[in-house]
Formats: C-alpha cells, sequence, structure tokens
C-alpha cells in the first residue's frame, strides 16, 4: 500500500526537508471513561494499554505522570518486567514528547492540531517505541494501529498505519539528523530532548561541553534521597536499616538506589522520609546561617507547603528549643505541612507570605519561593513541555515581594534563605541582586553552609546541579538584615 493511499499521505520527496512544525497542542478531549476497560478487552497488550491511559490522562486532564502511573498500574495488576516496560513507555514517550511530535509531523500529512488527541498518543507511543527502544518496528507499528482501533478511533487506522510506517522507513539518527535545528545550544536541546529555552537557560551557567551532560543528567531517574529526622534516627542507622547508602554532603541523607522507599520501616513510622539532599541543605543553611546576637529561637518559613522543609526545620527547632511558624497561601497543601509536622514545635498558618500577618522579630527566615521548577524536571517526565518561559517573568514578580516580605519580618541581625528549585538566573541571582540593592539586605557567602560541596558557583550563593552533586538543581543565597537597616 502505498502513502497516499492509505490515508492522504504526501511522499517524503513531496514534503522535501522542512520538518512541518506542530502548529498548537492538539484539542483536548473527555474521553469515556468506559474505553480504558474496553482497551484490555480488544488485545492491547497490557504495558501498552496502560501506559496509553496515563499519556491519555496527561494531555486531557494535565495529570501527572508520576501520580496516576503507579495507580494504574495497580489497576491493571502488572509487577516486574511488565511494569518496568510500561513504566519505560509513558514516561519516556512524555519526555520525549517534542521531539516525537516533531517526528510525527515530519511523517504526516496533517497538522498535528488535527490529529485526534487519541490517535496523537497513540502515535507519541508508538514513535516513542521506534525511535528509543528495542522494540521491533513491525510491533510498534501494529500495536500502535491496535490502539487507535481500541481507542474508538477506528477510521484513522490507516492514517496511523501511515504515520508509523513512514516513521520506520529511517533510523533514529536520520530523522534527529533531519530534524535538529541549526546552533549549538538549539541542536543539544532537540538531542535531549529539552525545548530551546530551557537548554539555554541551563548554558548560562557552563561552558558547553558541560551543558550536554547537564541535559543528559536531567533526562535520568534520580535515585531516591531519604532524609532521617534528626532527634529520631541517624542517617547511619537510616541506611543500615534500609540498604541505602549516607549521603555525600546533608548529614541526614540516605540514597536508596533500589527499592520502594514507602517499604521502608523507618519511613513508615514517620522517623524518615523522602526528600532531595539539596532541599536537606536549605533547611540545615536557615539553622547553622550565622546572626548577630542571641538567637531566641524565632524561626519562619514564609512558603511552606507541601512542608519538607518545615518538617526538618521543625525536628531541628525541636533540638535546639526553637519554634516554627510554617505560613501557605494554598489550604490544601498548608494541611499537607501540619501532617508531615506533626508533634514537631511548628504553627502552621494559611495566608499570603506577602501580607502573613505576623509579629516581625524572627532570627531565621526561610523564603523557598514557588518558581518555574525548572531544577527539578528529572522528578516529572511531562514538566519540560509543559511549562513557558513567560511564566518566569509573573514569578519573579513574586519572589521579590515575598522576599521584601521576609525582610520586614527578620529582626536587625537575623538571615534570610531565600532558595528555589530552579537555576534560571532570573529567579535566583536577579532576584537576590535586587533584594541587596533595593532591600538595603547584604548577602553573605554561602558557599560554607553547603556541607563540603564544590562547584558551586562563583557567586556568593549556591547552585547545585543534578550532573555535579546528585540533588536537584536548586538554588540558595543567605542575606543578613544589617542592625541599622529602617
Ligand atoms: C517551592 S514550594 C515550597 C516547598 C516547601 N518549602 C517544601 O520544602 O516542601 C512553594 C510554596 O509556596 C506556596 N505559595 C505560593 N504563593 C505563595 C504566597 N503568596 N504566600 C505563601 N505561600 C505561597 C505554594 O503554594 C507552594 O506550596
Amino acid at each position: 500500500m502505498s502513502l497516499n493511499e492509505s490515508g492522504g499521505f504526501r511522499s517524503r520527496s513531496k514534503r522535501g526537508n522542512a520538518p512541518k512544525r506542530p502548529a498548537q497542542p492538539p484539542k483536548k478531549q473527555q474521553q469515556p471513561r468506559q474505553r480504558q476497560a474496553k482497551l484490555r478487552l480488544e488485545g492491547v497488550d497490557k504495558p501498552r494499554a496502560v501506559a496509553f491511559e496515563v499519556l491519555t490522562a496527561v494531555a486531557t486532564q494535565d495529570a501527572y505522570a508520576n501520580l496516576v502511573l503507579p495507580k494504574t498500574l495497580r489497576e491493571a495488576r502488572l509487577s516486574g518486567r511488565d511494569a518496568a516496560f510500561a513504566t519505560e513507555l509513558t514516561y519516556g514517550s512524555l519526555r520525549t514528547q517534542g521531539v516525537l511530535d516533531e517526528v510525527i509531523a515530519a511523517a504526516s500529512s496533517r497538522a498535528l492540531s488535527d490529529v485526534h488527541v487519541d490517535v496523537l498518543t497513540a502515535l507519541r507511543l508508538g514513535a516513542y517505541q521506534v525511535l528509543y527502544t528495542r522494540v521491533e518496528p513491525h510491533a510498534a507499528v501494529d500495536t500502535t494501529v491496535r490502539i487507535v482501533g481500541a481507542a474508538g478511533q477506528p477510521r484513522a487506522k490507516g492514517f496511523a498505519n501511515a504515520v508509523m510506517r513512514t516513521i520506520t522507513r529511517k533510523t533514529p539518527e536520520q530523522w534527529l539528523d533531519q530534524l535538529t535545528p541549526a546552533g549549538e545550544v538549539a541542536a543539544m536541546a532537540f538531542r535531549t530532548a529539552h525545548p530551546q529555552w530551557i537548554a539555554e537557560s541551563f548554558a548560562r551557567h557552563m561552558p558547553t561541553e558541560e551543558l550536554a551532560r547537564a541535559l543528559e543528567e536531567d533526562s535520568a531517574r534520580p535515585i531516591v534521597h531519604l532524609v532521617a529526622r534528626p532527634g529520631e534516627i541517624s542517617a547511619e542507622e537510616l541506611a543500615l536499616i534500609s540498604g541505602g547508602e549516607e549521603g555525600a554532603y546533608s548529614p541526614y541523607a540516605v540514597y536508596l538506589s533500589s527499592g520502594d522507599p514507602r517499604d521502608v520501616e523507618p519511613v513508615k513510622q514517620g522517623l524518615a522520609a523522602v526528600q532531595d539532599e539539596g532541599s536537606q541543605l536549605i533547611a540545615r543553611a536557615v539553622t547553622i546561617a550565622p546572626i548577630d546576637g542571641q538567637d531566641q529561637g524565632k524561626w519562619l518559613d514564609l512558603c511552606a507547603g507541601p512542608g519538607g522543609k518545615a518538617a526538618l526545620l521543625g525536628a531541628l527547632a525541636r533540638i535546639d528549643g526553637a519554634h516554627v511558624d510554617a505560613v501557605e497561601v494554598a489550604p490544601h497543601r498548608a494541611k499537607l505541612i501540619q501532617k508531615v509536622t506533626g508533634d514537631l514545635p511548628v504553627t502552621v498558618h494559611v495566608a499570603d507570605g506577602r501580607e502573613p500577618g505576623l509579629e516581625p522579630g524572627f532570627d531565621r527566615v526561610l523564603v523557598d519561593a514557588p518558581c518555574s521548577g525548572l531544577g527539578a524536571l528529572r522528578r516529572r517526565p511531562e514538566a519540560r513541555w509543559r511549562k513557558s518561559e513567560s511564566d518566569i517573568a509573573e514569578l519573579s514578580q513574586l519572589q521579590r515581594q515575598l522576599l521584601a516580605s521576609a525582610a520586614k519580618l527578620v529582626r536587625p541581625g537575623g538571615v534570610i534563605v531565600y532558595s528555589t528549585c530552579s537555576p534560571d538566573l532570573r529567579e535566583t541571582r536577579e532576584i537576590v541582586n535586587h533584594a541587596v540593592a533595593h532591600l538595603g539586605l547584604e548577602e553573605l557567602d554561602a558557599h560554607d553552609l553547603a556541607c563540603g560541596m564544590d562547584n558551586v558557583g562563583t557567586d556568593k550563593s549556591v547552585q547545585m546541579w543534578p550532573h555535579r552533586h546528585g540533588t536537584d538543581a536548586m538554588f540558595f543565597a543567605v542575606l543578613k538584615r544589617p542592625a541599622d537597616l529602617g
């Protein structure tokens, strides 16, 4: 069957080399619930059916794959190799979606915005198998066509078949060569499946030889970091019990390279929890940054939900006889803080951190600001394609306002730790520089608070990276309110 006969596709020679860019995302359409069960009945193998369901939820309901996938795997009773295959297909298709869409667009006569979301989702899953896995191409084509039919789009089976066959006619390398854009950073972004603006944001920190490694690591699955709650259990004990390894930097960190952290006994008992080592360092820095005069034990976490850092701050506060006020604007996230801080000396306030209504005079303030999250992309496979550069301008306004509020709440001689899980300079250095210039705060050297981490940047602040330190790309700076600030 020729391409033209099979569904109105242009041949490659007619299309030439210019790839058709996906103009807009496909139309979102509600999925009938029954379809999910039907999929499994109609001869689609379980791992692909599960992957398709999760991809559909992400595409149509803005769902997070890391939340939906475990539930869907459980419902489908998948485990072992089948579960691993479903996970690889789901996360891989989401992480590489921008590349997959370029390839699908180049192999299709229709604009992606005109392709039904179910068909596009099946094509992404199929294209991922051809381009990034060892699945036999004919199996990828066949199962894609089956999914399209089972998903209630039988009339699009010919279209899907033709697109998939076109994709299998070139090697993955040939596709990448054909579609890689000009320019060193743009090319690296494409080849590592990142939007170009994100690669450019990272590129401001490092030479291009290092950038490729940073982008590769950003797509690798991170190992789980546990925090041993101080006063409850030591990292050494936790490592012994969990079979993990003590962390390289945080005195509370344990690396768990295999197994489910929920099965670790101290985690079940609330003595330990999952927390990136970078976050642990930031919470710790709040408690040990140098201040003038006596620490009266008045500590504040101004953006505290869901409470990871507040819980560590609370555990350290209990040891030091201090108290933490934890502010969070979203009520459901405030509840999560309450849950994880339990009987620790932490008081949760549902309030806007810009006007929390608290008496000033805090010795130590943490502003773990809402940010683009560019430093934690490896945790959410779909995240990189959902974010847009325009979000940053809006967030940086809020970040400045929260820091200005912290400057009013901290006492003279007290410290503010400003942190983000983004390395984007507009959310990090620019915010800190603005605070120094306009709020009268003094920036302290934070490098000594990073527990021996090196290669954290040439400024006074600390910038961590997955490929350098194994943490998320977290940032923190320490700002002191001088004694004579009005
Ligand atoms: C980066 S998260 C904080 C993570 C937290 N520190 C932890 O370790 O679990 C930022 C939090 O700030 C909250 N937030 C956003 N705007 C806020 C505001 N105006 N005042 C207080 N909290 C705010 C968000 O809801 C979010 O929970």
